[in-house]
């Protein structure tokens, strides 16, 4: 019915999968790929500025702030901004609240490729890849020492999953074969899925305090904002790893640096940082026991078709008047 209706898709790198849906029922109008850089970034933005008036619905391929300029260039017809990923703190919430503008996102059908990324950078960070591979590249394997280059095992840990939602419960379900001794997670609220894993739901103080393994997968709020600092990397025990596979801005990067360094915590790894890239003279990047990822959680062929799919399925039923499969808010 609706090919005269118009869909933006804010980049051109989003699956082939997704642009067959939306091509099925409507215009569908693509930004080029610039990169993300930030002159990049700056460009796309400026191409979406061109390409939104008259769209009734926008796909969110990007880890860049939605504006209120852009908002405005679309015009009132915009029904739904459908974001390709499951964080939504780069969607402007109060002004597509304020607007009327429905959110989706697409939760759930990344929770094993980040939970994989998730166990990877425990690994990666107890067993100190950056020091072997730096070895490596060394020629020089003191590794091969019984007593060098010795990490930290996840058989016997206590893993402390602040944020046990599906991307936590995936990552517990994964680590249950690492014979993992005890899992405890923070949150608003006790859930029941915590009971397949014996898991205890107890006060974030208690989580920084016993655990080992610090896994970070909540999504980034005013609340959750740097909660990783100064204060609460004291609280942590100096074996302490953490791992944070949700969004730079729940730690405080300088005060994680500081800790690093000065070995008041042992290792940290990372899937996401602030700014993402991160420059590649960051302080951060000196360290021996920082692992860091370029922000690959969901990268798999499969996770990224399916988060496609979904997010046209949720602009497929927003224009056609049906309820959104996983609205942020309907
Ligand atoms: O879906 C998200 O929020 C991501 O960060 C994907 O990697």
């Amino acid at each position: 019915m609706t090919k005269n209706l118009k869909v933006l898709v804010s980049s051109n790198d989003f699956a082939d999968s997704g642009i067959k849906i939306l091509e099925e029922h409507f215009t569908v109008l693509k930004s080029r790929y610039f990169g993300f850089g930030e002159e990049g970034l700056n460009e796309n933005m400026q191409e979406l500025m061109n390409l939104i008036p008259g769209c009734s619905a926008l796909v969110w391929v990007s880890h860049h702030q939605i504006t209120k300029e852009l908002l405005d260039k679309a015009g009132p017809q915009l029904t739904l901004v459908s974001t390709a990923s499951a964080g939504y703190n780069n969607c402007n919430v109060p002004e597509l609240k304020a607007r009327g503008i429905k959110l989706s996102n697409t939760p759930n059908v990344l929770s094993a490729a980040v939970a994989e990324i998730a166990v990877s950078l425990m690994i990666a960070a107890a067993r100190r890849f950056p020091e072997n591979l730096d070895q490596v590249k060394r020629g020089v394997w003191d590794g091969i020492g019984f007593q060098n280059v010795l990490g930290q095992d996840l058989r016997g840990s206590t893993v402390g999953i602040v944020g046990f939602g599906g991307i936590g419960q995936a990552t517990a379900k994964r680590l249950v074969g690492f014979e993992v001794a005890k899992f405890l997670y923070s949150g608003h609220r006790e859930k029941p899925e915590a009971k397949e894993f014996n898991a205890e739901f107890v006060p974030q103080d208690t989580l920084l305090n016993q655990s080992d393994f610090i896994l970070l997968a909540a999504p980034l709020t005013d609340e959750t904002k740097h909660m990783i600092n100064k204060t609460t990397l004291a609280q942590m025990k100096n074996n302490a790893i953490i791992v944070n596979v949700g969004r730079g801005d729940l730690v405080n990067q300088d005060d994680l640096y500081e800790a690093l360094k000065n070995k008041q915590i042992y290792a940290a790894g990372l899937d996401v940082s602030t700014p993402e890239p991160l420059p590649k003279d960051h302080k951060l990047l000196t360290l021996p026991n920082l692992f860091l990822l370029p922000h690959i959680g969901s990268a798999t062929v499969r996770t990224r078709n399916d988060m496609a799919e979904l997010a046209a399925r949720n602009v497929v039923n927003a224009l056609y008047g049906k309820p959104l499969i996983t609205p942020v808010f309907p």
